[in-house]
C-alpha cells in the first residue's frame, strides 16, 4: 500500500521512519537525490556522504545518468509513471562486488496527493550472483534478470511452479534457488527424476512401500513425498510421468494424502511442488498423453528458463564461473578468438554443454591459456553428434515416450546408444566406454 502522509511530512520524521523497516532503506527525492539512509543500509552497503548530495544511480550503479537513460529499468521512473509502488530487480555495486537486489520503490505523498519523496527498500537476492565463481545461479543479462525477478517473487509464496526450458538451461538449479529463497528452506528439497521410470518404480519411489509389498521388498521404504514433508518436492521431467501414474500424482497434489505400495492406510504430507520439463506439455495434453487436470494443477506459476542462446551476454561470466568450478586451483583463461568461437556457437545443450566443452578444453590444454584451436576441436565433437541426433526421427530418440512400440533389436540398440549420448551430453568416448564397445563401433552403429 502507498504511504500517504497525514500532513506534509518532515525530513526528520521520514528519516526516523526508515529505521522502522526490517531491511536496507533509503529516502530519495523526486530528482534522485538520496536524503537519508537507515542502519540496515549502512551495514549492508556502507556509509553514504549525504552532504555531497549523492544521487541513487551514482551510488548504486556508478552511473552518471538515471538507470532508464542507461538502458535499465528505473523503479523511480516506473513509480512516477504509475503513481504506485513498483518493484524491480537490479544489479547494484556493493562492497562485495555486483549483487542482485530486489528494489521496491514506495511513493510518499502529502495530504493533497502531491508526490514528495520515495522510500526505496533494497533486499539482497542471495539466490543469484552477478560475480564470477559463485556456486548459485550466475547471470546478469536481461533475460536472466527477468527470470530471476519471477524466481524471487514466487519463492516467497507457496505456489506450485512449472519450470520450462531446454535441457541443460539450468531448471534444476532454479528449483534449488526457489527452495532456498522460501520459508521451507530449513527443510529438504527432494528430487525425483521422472524420466525412464516404470509405473511400479515411480509409485514406490514416490510413495514408498511396506515390507513384503512385492518380491524384493525386504523392508519398509519411505517415499519421497514423505521425505519432502515441510519442504519442497521437485519432479524433474514431469512430462515423462507414465499416464497411468498421473492420476495418482493428481490425487496426491489435491489432497496431500497417499498410500505406500502394499499398505492399507493412507498417510498425509505437505510440500511445495516444483516441476520441470523441456517438453511441450500443452501439446501433450492435446495429444492425450498428459492429463489436462494435472497440467492445470502443476502450472500455477510457469517460469521460462532462457536457453544459453537467448542470454549470450552472460557467456563471459558463465565461462569464468564454470572454469573456476572445473579447476578451482589452476586458473584458466580463453584467448579472445577462442571466446569469439564460443560466442558464435548455438549451444543446443545449453550451460551443461558449455561446461562439458570447457572441461574437455582444460584437459586438452597444457598451459592455462585455452586457444581457439582447442575450442574448435572440442566443438567438432559436439556438433557432429548434435547433427546425427537431429537427423534421426524424434520418436527414435525418445525411448521413454509413452507411445513407444516394440522395436527390433537393431533399432533398440540404436535407441539405447542415442539415449546414452544424450545422458552423457554427447560425450562419445564416455558412451563407448559405458556401452562396452569401441569408439569405431559406436560411430558405425549410429550411422
Ligand atoms: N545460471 C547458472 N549459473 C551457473 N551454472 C548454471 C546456471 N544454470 C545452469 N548451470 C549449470 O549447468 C548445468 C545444467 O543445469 P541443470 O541441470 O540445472 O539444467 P536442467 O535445465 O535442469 O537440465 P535437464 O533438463 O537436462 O535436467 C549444471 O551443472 C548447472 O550447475
Amino acid at each position: 500500500m502507498d504511504i500517504i502522509a497525514s500532513d506534509s511530512p518532515s525530513l526528520e520524521g521520514l528519516t526516523s521512519m526508515l529505521e522502522g523497516y526490517d531491511c536496507p532503506a533509503i529516502l530519495v527525492s523526486v530528482d534522485y537525490q538520496i536524503l537519508a539512509i537507515n542502519q540496515y543500509y549502512r551495514e549492508e552497503f556502507g556509509e553514504v556522504l549525504l552532504q555531497a548530495k549523492p544521487r541513487c544511480f551514482e551510488v548504486s550503479h556508478g552511473y552518471n545518468v538515471p538507470c532508464d537513460v542507461a538502458g535499465e529499468d528505473c523503479p523511480l521512473a516506473a513509480t512516477l509513471d504509475s503513481g504506485r509502488k513498483e518493484r524491480v530487480l537490479h544489479i547494484h555495486q556493493t562492497p562485495r562486488g555486483k549483487e542482485h537486489v530486489d528494489v521496491e520503490m514506495v511513493p510518499i505523498h502529502d495530504s493533497q496527493g502531491k508526490l514528495l519523496f520515495f522510500v526505496e527498500l533494497l533486499r539482497a537476492v542471495a539466490i543469484a550472483s552477478a560475480e564470477t565463481g559463485s556456486k548459485t545461479l550466475v547471470g546478469s543479462s536481461k533475460p536472466f534478470n527477468l527470470m530471476l525477478e519471477k524466481v524471487t517473487r514466487v519463492s516467497q509464496s507457496d505456489a506450485s511452479v512449472l519450470l520450462l526450458g531446454e535441457s541443460g538451461s539450468g531448471k534444476e538449479l532454479v528449483a534449488h534457488a526457489i527452495h532456498q529463497g522460501s520459508d521451507r528452506a530449513k527443510n529438504s528439497l527432494v528430487t525425483l527424476e521422472c524420466a525412464g521410470l516404470t509405473d511400479s518404480l515411480f509409485e514406490s519411489e514416490l510413495f514408498g512401500h511396506v515390507k513384503g509389498a512385492y518380491t524384493g521388498a525386504y523392508s519398509n521404504r519411505t517415499g519421497l513425498v514423505e521425505l519432502a514433508n515441510g519442504g519442497t518436492l521437485f519432479l524433474d521431467e514431469i512430462g515423462d510421468v507414465p499416464l497411468s501414474m498421473q492420476v495418482k500424482l493428481l490425487r496426491l497434489i489435491e489432497t496431500g494424502s497417499f498410500r505406500p505400495v502394499g499398505s492399507s492406510s493412507a498417510k498425509h504430507t505437505s510440500f511445495r511442488l516444483i516441476c520441470a520439463t523441456h517438453k511441450n506439455l500443452a501439446q501433450m495434453v492435446k495429444d492425450g498423453v498428459f492429463r489436462q487436470d494435472l497440467y492445470y494443477r502443476i502450472n500455477v506459476f510457469p517460469i521460462y528458463v532462457p536457453s544459453l542462446r537467448e542470454r549470450r551476454d552472460d557467456l563471459a561470466l558463465l565461462i569464468s564461473t564454470l572454469l573456476k568450478r572445473i579447476s578451482p586451483r589452476k586458473e584458466y583463461h580463453l584467448t579472445d578468438s577462442a571466446f569469439h568461437v564460443l560466442k558464435q556457437y548455438d549451444f543446443p545443450g545449453n550451460i551443461r554443454e558449455l561446461s562439458n566443452i570447457l572441461n574437455r578444453a582444460t584437459i586438452l590444454t597444457d598451459t592455462n591459456v585455452i586457444e581457439r584451436s582447442t575450442i574448435e576441436e572440442c566443438l567438432i565433437i559436439d556438433q557432429e553428434l548434435n547433427q546425427q541426433i537431429a537427423a534421426q526421427p524424434t520418436e527414435c530418440v525418445n525411448v521413454n515416450d509413452t507411445k513407444r512400440e516394440w522395436v527390433d533389436l537393431k533399432t533398440a540398440e540404436y535407441l539405447y546408444l542415442s539415449d546414452l549420448l544424450s545422458f552423457y551430453n554427447h560425450d562419445k568416448v564416455k558412451v563407448a566406454e559405458v556401452a562396452g564397445i569401441s569408439l569405431r563401433s559406436l560411430y558405425r552403429k549410429l550411422q
